[in-house]
Order: structure tokens, then sequence, then C-alpha cells
């Protein structure tokens, strides 16, 4: 279980995130919505270790994981997708996922280590894609691919930072798909997203984002039972 408990932190001195509290149990999916700018990739690199927090901590299990260094975060079994995908032009999905893999890593709670083969066996059509280098990939190929990378080391936790930025419906809907097979699997995801659609489809907790601040909490069930409710409470906090 991922704890994220009172985290604050900022830039410069500034703050952006206010006592941040969010929990992912394995095998569920956490959406964090928000506009442009309420903080949600602070969240996100606070939790992945490239941003110290000032207070509150991060905890895996058992394992405190506040103010580690990224290496270590991710050695513990926490996964980044970062937002842009960040995947590099010049090398082929294949050397992406070659760097990537890391054999030693743990075992997921309940499944098997990840491995290129179980990886391009989940995604078909980056398996097509092999020897294509990254600038070729379109951008779902290239979340794709993302999502790929993190997944070799094997984590508990994923972070995906809007996966689906700038994707086509049909893009959007198969990542939608895989993040919940992942959820099967027992791998938990913090999903962060402006979009209430993708936190409605795929979430099983959403929490609403405002100026650094948990504005509201969500059951996903709540959430598909009345869509509007979500719509709502975003319409109401203020854009950034
Ligand atoms: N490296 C940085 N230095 C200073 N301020 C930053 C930095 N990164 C983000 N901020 C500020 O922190 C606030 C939250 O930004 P953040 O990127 O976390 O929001 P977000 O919800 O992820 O938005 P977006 O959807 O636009 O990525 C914004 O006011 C932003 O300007």
């Amino acid at each position: 279980m991922l704890h994220i408990s009172g985290l604050t932190a900022g830039y410069h001195g500034g703050t952006v995130l206010h006592g941040v509290d969010v929990e992912v149990p394995p095998g569920t999916v956490h959406a964090v919505v928000g506009h442009n700018g309420a903080g949600k990739s602070t969240l996100v690199h606070t939790v992945a270790g490239l941003l110290r927090p000032t207070s509150g901590t991060v905890r895996l299990d058992a394992v405190d994981l506040t103010g580690r260094r990224a290496h270590q975060v991710a050695r513990a079994g926490v996964g980044l997708v970062p937002q842009g995908r960040r995947v590099f032009a010049g090398l082929t999905v294949a050397e992406h996922l070659r760097l990537a893999h890391r054999p030693r890593a743990q075992a997921g709670r309940r499944g098997t280590a990840w491995t290129p083969e179980r990886v391009l066996g989940l995604l078909p059509r980056l398996a097509e894609r092999r020897t294509n280098r990254g600038a070729q990939l379109s951008g779902g190929e290239q979340q794709m691919l993302a999502l790929a990378r993190a997944l070799l080391g094997s984590p508990r936790v994923l972070l995906l930072d809007e996966p689906t930025e700038g994707l086509a419906p049909v893009i959007v809907e198969q990542i939608q798909g895989l993040i919940r097979t992942l959820a099967d699997e027992g791998v938990a995801s913090l999903l962060m997203s402006p979009s209430a659609a993708l936190a409605r489809a795929c979430a099983d907790t959403v929490t609403v984002l405002t100026s650094g601040a948990v504005a509201a909490r969500f059951d996903g069930d709540e959430v598909r039972a009345d869509p509007a409710a979500l719509d709502r409470t975003l319409a109401l906090t203020p854009t950034e």
C-alpha cells in the first residue's frame, strides 16, 4: 500500500502542495484530477524522489520513502511514467526495453517479474514496432513505451502523469484498459489527469486537487453512478 500523508512541497521556498493525503492499496487505481497547475506533477515528482518534500511522509507498506532519491524510490517498487513520455528519439523500442529491464527487480506482489517479452505480450503494437526509433513512434506508441519502460522495473505502484494527454479517443480507451489490466495483476496506479472522464473510466478512488490541496474525494463507483458529480466539483474549483 502506498501511503502519502500530509505531503507539503514546492519550489524556491514557495509552497505548491499543502498537506496532501492519498492512499493507494495494491491492485487499485487512484486518480488525482485537477486543472492545469493544480500541483499534479509536483505530487508525482515528490513521491518519485525528484523533489524533496518540506513536510509529510511517503511510505510503501512499512518502507519510508520520504526524501529518498529517485533511484531508491524506483528500487523500492515505485515506477514512473512521466508527463510527455520522455522517450529517446534515437533509440529503438527494443533498446529502450533492454535499458529499462531490471532482471533482479522485486517481483510484483502477486505477479512475476516483468521481462521485455511479457511487456511486449501485453502491448502487441509495441512488439510490431520493436525496431522503430522513438522519433518514429506515434504519441500513443510513445505512451505505451513509457509504460513498458516503467513496468520493466517490476513496480508495485505506478505513478502515471497525464498518460492520455494529446491522444486519440481510441488510444485513450486502450490505456484505460491497460491500467485496469495491471490493477488485476496487483499493480497499483496513482494516476494524474485533468480528465474527469479518464478517472470515471478506470479509478477505484478519485481525489480532486485544487491549488495543491485535496478539495474532494469520491469512490469510483460513486462517480460512475452520478457522472455529473465529479464534473460539478471540478467546475466549482478555480482554474489555477
Ligand atoms: N520547476 C518548477 N519551478 C517553479 N515552479 C514550478 C515548477 N514546476 C511547477 N511549478 C509551479 O507549481 C505549480 C503546480 O504545477 P504542476 O506542474 O505541479 O501542476 P499540474 O497540475 O501538473 O499542471 P499541468 O497539468 O499543467 O502539468 C504551478 O504554479 C507551476 O507553475
